[in-house]
């Protein structure tokens, strides 16, 4: 295997945050999985009545017959596979620094603890515009670019393709999500996600940890955008905090099957219906672990604010609007240094009732 971490104490979780590793009950509930196929027994209507229920119930979903290929995700994996396991001297020729956020990075923070991981990010779109800062009164916008590594051959081309693909589905999910909270025009989201939409595919690599007891893979946390649309290899470690008891429970690997998570713009545009649930990962001392993470998110000029068709007198609403490129780089920011204050959440945007 390449090089990889070195266990320290900037790793290191508070208590009240360290993972009980014991191990899985077969028995323990699990995120429903939705069939995404439609066939003369199963209408659009029971689709959409499981989609409302599994984003009420647990803001987590898996999904199968989902129509991305099972062989160019196998390819993925492999690519990842073959990028990770080089020396770190290789991989840091296509580090992310202050300049370029996309690329290869480990020393990433989430709530101030570094994460047991390394990733690989992309854009969906290439020569995406950010804001500069996350200060209000900066106008400045910056281009992010992809870098692609030279090893191995065909990495970029997969990975073209498969957010091409992600992108497909992200939008059948997009629909659905709509149908699914009643809205008159199921394409009424997709203006959001434009040529000029700020999504990212993410390569994680989970190596072998000699602490598993006292680290996370990825600290608890909610995902910032609209939705999350992952694919976990085997190993299984990301759980899920479940909404009625506040338990984590682990979301089991189901070949080829897609997780897919509520993220904190459909919280905001249901008016809090529809809740971002948080999640983290657990590692282990035996197994690396791959995850692929295809984050869908608006372009930075779009508002975000509870839908008008959603609210009325009797459910005002709940948030006044943000922009979503600046609450993108507030959260960015905590990524390169580490910061004093938890990073942004929508409830700094939450109205008083
Ligand atoms: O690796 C996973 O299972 C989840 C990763 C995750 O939550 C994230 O990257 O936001
Ligand atoms: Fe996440």
């Amino acid at each position: 295997m390449g090089e990889t971490l070195a266990m320290d104490s900037t790793f290191i979780q508070p208590i009240e945050h360290r993972p009980k590793l014991e191990p899985l009950d077969s028995l323990d509930e699990q995120v429903p999985t939705i069939d995404l196929s439609i066939s003369l027994s199963r209408t659009t209507h029971q689709l959409v009545s499981e989609i409302a229920s599994a984003c009420q119930n647990w803001g987590f979903f898996q999904v199968i017959n989902h129509g991305v290929s099972h062989e160019l995700l196998a390819r993925v994996e492999k690519a990842a596979r073959l990028f990770f396991d080089q020396p770190m001297e290789e991989k840091r020729k296509v580090k992310r620094d202050a300049a370029n956020a996309m690329g290869f990075h480990d020393g990433e923070n989430t709530k101030n603890v570094r994460d047991w991981k390394e990733v690989f990010d992309f854009l969906v779109k290439d020569g995406t515009l950010i804001p500069a800062s996350h200060e209000p009164n900066d106008k400045e916008l910056r281009v992010l670019c992809n870098q692609w590594p030279q090893y191995p051959s065909g990495f970029r081309e997969t990975c073209e393709e498969y957010a091409r693909e992600l992108e497909l589905l992200a939008h059948k999910l997009l629909r659905l999500i709509s149908l699914s909270l009643g809205l008159a025009g199921a394409d009424g989201l997709k203006g959001y996600f434009n040529d000029e939409q700020t999504s990212l595919v993410r390569l994680n690599h989970y190596p072998p940890c000699p602490s598993p007891d006292l680290v996370l893979g990825v600290g608890r946390h909610k995902d910032a955008g609209a939705l999350t649309i992952l694919a976990q290899d085997g190993v299984g470690g990301l759980q899920v905090k479940r909404k009625s008891d506040g338990e984590w429970i682990p979301v089991k690997p189901i070949p080829n099957a897609y997780i897919v998570n509520i993220g904190d713009v459909v919280q905001v545009w249901s008016n809090d219906k529809y809740e971002s649930v948080e999640h983290r990962v657990v590692v282990n001392t035996e197994k690396e672990r791959f995850s692929f993470p295809f984050f869908f998110f608006p372009a930075h000029h779009m508002m975000v604010k509870p839908l008008e068709e959603l609210v009325n007198e009797q459910n005002p609403p709940k948030y006044r609007e943000y922009n979503f490129g600046k609450f993108f780089a507030s959260r960015n920011r905590s990524d390169f240094q580490k910061q004093k204050v938890e990073n942004i959440q929508i409830d700094h945007f939450r109205l008083p009732l």
